[in-house]
Parts: C-alpha cells; structure tokens; sequence
C-alpha cells in the first residue's frame, strides 16, 4: 500500500447521463425533467456537420432558459481533431450562463489533449470573468485513450469524471462489430459443446476503474445502443457497477430507470453494510481487528467495503 492516500472523486451521483443531440432543442425539456443525474447536452457525433453551429446556439441558450434543477449539467463539444472544439470552447465559456458544470471531452488520447482544453477554458475564463469553473469529463474511446488512460486520469484537477466509449472504441481497436457495448455474438469461449461467453469490454473498463480511483476520478461506463434490450443492458450495467463504475449512459429516456436502478444499492445491501460497520464497532471494542458476520470473515477492510455502499447511500439521502 503507498503511503499517499487515494483521493476521493467529487461528491454527487453520477447513476445515469442522458444524452440528447444538440440540434433537437425539442427534448430539452424531456431531458431536464428525467430522474438522470447528468444531462449531456451534444455537440459532438449525434449533430450532423451542417448542424453544429445552430446546435451550439441551441445548447447555449437552453442552458440559461431551461430549469435543470439539481442536475449536474454538461455540454460535449467536438473532438479535438476536428475544426469545431475550439469555438465549442470559446462560444461556451464567452456566452453560457454560469450554471453550466461541466464540459465533455471527447476521444481524449493522452493528457496533452487536456492540457490543450485546458489550457483554453483557462484563458477564456480569465478573459470573460467567469467566477464559476467548468469542470470536465472525458471519454476514453480509442486506442491511444486507453493506451493513455492512467496519465489522462492525473491530467487535470478539473476532470470530474471519464467514461468508455465503447462504439468509437470498438471502431478505433478494430473490433469485429458494430454493435454498441454488451454482449458480443463472437466473444465465447467453446468447451464440450457449450458456448460460454466472456465481456470483450472488461479489461477497459477494469482499466479506466483502476486509473480513476487513483487520481480521485468517477469511473462511467458509457452508451449500450439497443434501447429495445432492457435485459442486456441491465446485465451491462451491473457487470460495470460490480467492478466499480458509478454510473452508466442512458441513450434513450427508457434507459434512465434502469440505469438508476442498478446504480442505487438496494436496501438489502444497504441494510447489510451498516449492519458490518456495527459489526466491526463491536469487533473494535473489544480489541479484535476481524470478527464473523452471518458466518463469514469480516475485517478492517470489510469496513472499507461497506462505506463505499453507505457512502452511496448517504448521498442518494437512503
Ligand atoms: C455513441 C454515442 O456517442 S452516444 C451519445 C450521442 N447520442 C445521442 O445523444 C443520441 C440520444 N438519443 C436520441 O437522439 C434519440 O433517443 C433516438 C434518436 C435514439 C431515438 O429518438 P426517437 O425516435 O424520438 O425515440 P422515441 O420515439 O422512442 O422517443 C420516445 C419519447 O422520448 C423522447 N426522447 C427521445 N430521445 C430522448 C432523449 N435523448 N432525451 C429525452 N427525451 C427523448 C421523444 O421525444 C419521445 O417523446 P414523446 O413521447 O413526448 O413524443
Ligand atoms: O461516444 C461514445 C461512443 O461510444 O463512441
Ligand atoms: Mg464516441
């Protein structure tokens, strides 16, 4: 174990981000009174080219005239290979109101992209008077991102949060499909007759999970694209969650329930971790670091376990 503590993210729920394109001002409304945590206003891949500057304005505007209530709210502007994601900057920082949080960056290779962004909100922000910081979040959705990610992690105090991508991943790795995240018909391992089949987006998400928690980050797992497979993308959602993921894309207004409710404990589990920590009390009294709950090992780090769910809790007000 280093000696350095491992920070902890920022303090809000982070379940479910809605996504809608910016060029269809129609569902704003929809979006801003959704049970999503996060609303993700877009600028980037669901904009068609000859829509970006009106879906800009579009975003603009609505981020002042539409009631987000305690949302936390982000716009994703355009890639940084692109021609648009320095006036997505610009036009954000020099003319949304105040109450915009976060800024999305998209296809993030290596921290110097974030150093760039960062280093133009800091300018525009300065030059504008703006009192309240954007944050950001970012998408690991390439090979360079993932090659990267550790170092993207640790690159600004800014990022908030950092989700998979998993269609401009897939795309950027070569990967055999044009399906959006879940299960793979192909990814199977083969023994005495029987398919078994495996998650081809394990090892990202156990990657982006380990370099978040590091550097005090907010894992997400990103969009599942068949908004007609409830079932797949619940099976999706808690494979994330179980491997420390706060929170997952929701694509289609549908997904947000199921997204809100893999990422909430239950009350089972809640009830369970409290029920630990009692337990560990009672150990510690009497100058026990380990002791048995409902027959099983309960120790020091069993403590740590079940304030990550209480913690959840606390702030979902459970
Ligand atoms: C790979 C990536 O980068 S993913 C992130 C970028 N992609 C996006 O942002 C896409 C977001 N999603 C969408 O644009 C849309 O949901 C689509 C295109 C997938 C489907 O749209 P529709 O054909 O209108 O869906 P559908 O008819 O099922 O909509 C049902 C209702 O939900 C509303 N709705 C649709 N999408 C959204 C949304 N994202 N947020 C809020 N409400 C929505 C519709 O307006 C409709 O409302 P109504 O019942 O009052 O008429
Ligand atoms: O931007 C998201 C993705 O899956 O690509
Ligand atoms: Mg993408």
């Amino acid at each position: 174990m280093s000696f350095r503590l491992q920070p902890a993210p920022v303090a809000r729920l982070n379940r479910c981000q809605l996504f809608g394109p910016g060029s269809r001002p129609q569902i704003f409304e929809k979006m801003a009174t959704s049970e999503a945590d996060v609303i993700n206003l877009d600028l980037e891949d669901s904009v068609a080219p000859d829509d970006k500057a009106t879906a800009r304005a579009n975003v603009i505007t609505a981020i002042g005239d539409i009631d987000w209530g305690q949302k936390t709210l982000s716009v994703r502007i355009n890639g940084l290979d692109t021609p648009w994601w320095y006036r997505d900057v610009i036009d954000i920082v020099e003319q949304a109101p105040e109450r915009l949080d976060l800024i999305m960056i998209p296809k993030v290779g290596n921290a110097a992209d974030l150093y760039a962004v960062d280093a133009l909100v800091t300018a525009a922000e300065r030059a504008t008077g703006r009192a309240r910081p954007l944050g950001f979040e970012i998408i690991i959705e390439s090979a360079a991102g993932i090659s990267h990610v550790e170092e993207i992690a640790a690159a600004t105090p800014r990022l908030q949060a950092m989700s998979l991508g998993a269609a401009d991943f897939a795309a950027s790795m070569g990967m055999a499909t044009t399906g959006i995240g879940g299960t793979q018909e192909n990814y199977y391992m083969h023994r005495e007759g029987q398919k078994y089949w495996s998650d081809p987006w394990h090892w990202a998400h156990a990657a982006i999970v380990a370099a978040c928690r590091t550097h005090g980050v907010l894992p997400v797992d990103g969009p599942f694209g068949d908004f007609s497979d409830d079932e797949g993308f619940r099976a999706q959602a808690l494979r994330s969650a179980t491997l420390g993921m706060v929170g997952k894309w929701a694509i289609h207004p549908k997904q947000v329930a199921l997204a809100n409710e893999v990422f909430t404990p239950t009350e089972a589990a809640v009830s369970e971790a409290r029920e630990i920590l009692a337990a560990m009390e009672e150990a510690t009294r009497s100058g026990q670091g380990a002791t048995v709950y409902k027959g099983r090992l309960v120790d020091i780090a069993s403590i740590k376990q079940a304030e990550v769910i209480v913690r959840q809790a606390e702030m979902i007000g459970l």
